[in-house]
């Protein structure tokens, strides 16, 4: 099986092109391209895939096998796979993703290649029952009192197509996400389990996060969680519309605009291609 190594902002992916290849067992590959011991090594697998409806297809498997919705870093980098490989060549695109058709804006270097992408992420869903979490589903959940084993922490939820629930805190570096991070991630909550996003707000245009994801544990970015931040910076009154995202492996660019969707802006780079023997 050809694939490429890929990451964007440090969230890194093994890349399939299922124009070429068929893949029967998704799952199972992810967990094994995925160990960074007897694998490739990677925070999990993504197929490029053809659709009806858009320029390509997106469908992402964390490391533990289990199937998202949508990967903000991701998709940026299947549009980087799609231009420098000539499945697509124009510099805008459409992509199918279990969040809905994304539209993406491609940076070409000077030798031709994409190196940064802008992501039309579309609208924040903000209700309990689109994130999903139990309890009423018309409701909103901003700023409420979580307890977690020791810890009473405030939350806010937003689904990207995928679950986030959103904390702030004073000093990420410090903050043991470790001990955390798993288990809101499993808290009976969230009947689909969740991403958690532990944010350090440096200005109102400015933050910091670090990320506990669901099926991968601590990754060095994630770009739907920076996009959910986005939007639970503004619905705390913590931040303006536009801000700058320093995560663990880079830097992402978001924008929450007042017509409701979020504006992703950040890096897509190929590491290396190779060839893998699935087991
Ligand atoms: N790192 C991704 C999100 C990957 C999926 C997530 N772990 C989930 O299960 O929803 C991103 O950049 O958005």
């Amino acid at each position: 099986m050809n694939f490429a190594k890929m990451h964007g902002a440090g969230n890194d992916y093994v890349y399939v092109n299922c124009f070429e290849e068929t893949i029967n067992d998704p799952a199972s590959l992810a967990r094994q391209v995925s160990n960074r011991n007897f694998g490739i090594g990677s925070d999990g697998l993504i197929l490029i895939m053809p659709s009806e409806v858009a320029d390509v297809c997106m469908r992402m498997f964390n490391s533990d096998g289990s199937e998202s919705e949508m990967c903000g870093n991701g998709i940026r980098c299947v549009a980087k796979y799609a231009y420098d490989h000539g499945l697509v060549t124009k510099h805008e695109i459409t992509a199918e993703t279990g969040a809905g058709i994304l539209t993406l804006q491609l940076f070409t270097n000077d030798a031709g290649k994409v190196d940064r992408v802008r992501v039309n992420m579309g609208q924040p869903r903000l209700t309990r029952g689109q994130i999903p979490m139990t309890g009423n589903a018309d409701q909103r959940v901003v700023n409420q009192e979580l307890k977690v084993l020791d810890r009473t922490f405030h939350i806010t939820c937003v689904s990207m197509g995928n679950p986030h629930c959103v904390i702030f805190v004073d000093n990420v570096d410090e903050f043991p996400l470790e001990k955390y991070g798993p288990v809101i991630e499993n808290h009976e909550l969230f009947p689909n389990r969740t991403n958690v996003e532990f944010v350090e707000i440096i200005s109102p245009g400015e933050v910091k996060q670090r990320t506990w994801e669901r099926g991968a544990g601590e990754t060095l970015a994630c770009g739907t969680g920076a996009s959910a931040v986005a939007v639970a910076g503004i619905l705390n009154g913590r931040t303006e519309r536009t801000i700058l995202n320093h995560l663990l492996g880079g830097d992402l660019e978001l924008e929450w605009t007042e017509e409701g969707s979020v504006f992703m802006t950040g890096p897509a780079v190929q590491v290396f291609e190779g060839t893998f023997d699935p087991q």
